[in-house]
């Protein structure tokens, strides 16, 4: 019996990765919380055949929301319209996150917490520095969700190597992606030589590496004022999601494909990474190791093989990143 609880249920987000929950086999109670609509949303999903239950709650029944949950997914906060970065959320947005987790604490401490809300290079740590202050951090239960970025890397990978020869599908095995979520913090790593080489040779690898990297970008222009990216959001979303009710649920899951922005210091292998990456940054979005839900250990082997150009990507990143990290701090410091 698992409980799965959405905060921010009604939104873009929110919706459609609602519908991909209630399809999971993993779930048997999906709860789903809002300011608004939430009821609605819940009662329409409610209807559909699958073996869980679906309930909405409104603005004052957070508590009922939260209770018994072993997953908590937040994609509650404001999106971007032209012209921003994600860094513009983060007055708004941190604000929600940090109210969203201190109710964690109180009605569902164990949960492992899913963070989608942008920032999330400023979220993740609002979130747990606020747990942290609250006396409730569990460092392997706090996740920030960057399957998006791994997402368009292998989708544009295969766009950038010629789909009808490269399926999409297949890119899986050969990209993922390291740093953060925003702009030039956003690291791809292409595994394969072969077709790293490809791109090379292509003179298509920076422009490649640029789309992954603002492909946010994209969809916050073509929506024209109307939002980011909600659906291939909400895909990746449940993506992730998955992977973590999978390592509850199955005696022996698959290993998790999928990196995680995560704090280093309070998981095994994040300082070895932290000093091999010679960086005060503290969260990284890196290849994870799950157990029974919960982060284990982070990976520190794709860092043996980086080439030049992705050496150079890393560094950049991690000059940006710190600087995000830290007004997610100043946030909850503030607030003291
Ligand atoms: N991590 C990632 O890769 C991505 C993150 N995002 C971020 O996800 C967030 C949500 O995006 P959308 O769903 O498009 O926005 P939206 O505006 O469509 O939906 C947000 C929902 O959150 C709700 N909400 C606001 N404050 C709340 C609170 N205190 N408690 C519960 N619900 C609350 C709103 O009522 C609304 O229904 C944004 O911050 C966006 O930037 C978007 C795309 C990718
Ligand atoms: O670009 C945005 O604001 C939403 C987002 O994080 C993404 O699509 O990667």
């Amino acid at each position: 019996m698992t409980k799965v609880t959405v905060l921010g249920a009604a939104g873009g987000i929110g919706q459609p990765l609602s519908l991909l929950l209630k399809m999971s086999p993993y779930v048997s109670t999906l709860a789903l919380y809002d300011l608004r609509l939430a009821p609605g949303v819940a009662r329409d999903l409610s209807h559909i055949n699958t073996n869980s239950t679906c309930k909405g709650y409104g603005k004052d029944e957070l508590q009922a929301a939260l209770e018994g949950a072993h997953v908590v997914v937040i994609p509650a906060g404001v999106p971007r319209k032209p012209g921003m970065t994600r860094d513009d959320l983060l007055k708004v947005n941190a604000g929600i996150v940090a109210g969203l987790v201190t109710a964690c604490a109180r009605f569902a401490p164990n949960a492992r917490i899913l963070i989608i809300s942008n920032p999330v290079n400023s979220t993740v740590p609002v979130a747990c520095e606020t747990l942290k202050q609250l006396g409730a951090f569990q460092p392997g239960k706090v996740m920030g969700v960057t399957t998006l970025d791994v997402v368009r890397a292998q989708t544009f990978l295969s766009d950038a190597l010629g789909a009808d020869s490269y399926s999409r599908e297949s890119m899986k095995k050969h990209v993922t992606v390291v740093g953060g979520h925003s702009g030039s913090t956003i690291v791809p790593l292409i595994a394969n030589s072969t077709l790293r080489a490809k791109l090379v040779s292509r003179r298509v690898y920076d422009a490649y590496i640029h789309r992954v990297q603002f492909g946010g970008d994209e969809v916050v222009e073509a929506k024209q004022g109307a939002g980011s990216a909600t659906l291939s959001m909400a895909l990746a979303g449940f993506q992730f999601t998955d992977q973590v009710l999978r390592s509850i649920h199955l005696e022996k899951p698959d290993p998790a494909p999928l990196p995680a922005f995560v704090y280093l210091p309070g998981i095994e292998g994040g300082r070895e990474l932290q000093s091999k990456l010679n960086t005060q940054a503290e969260y990284f979005a890196t290849p994870i190791e799950l157990s029974r839900g919960d982060v284990a250990r982070v990976d520190a082997k794709w860092l043996d093989s980086l080439t030049d150009a992705e050496k150079k990507s890393l560094a950049v990143c991690l000059g940006e990143l710190d600087t995000n990290i830290q007004k997610g701090r100043r946030f909850v410091k503030s607030k003291l």
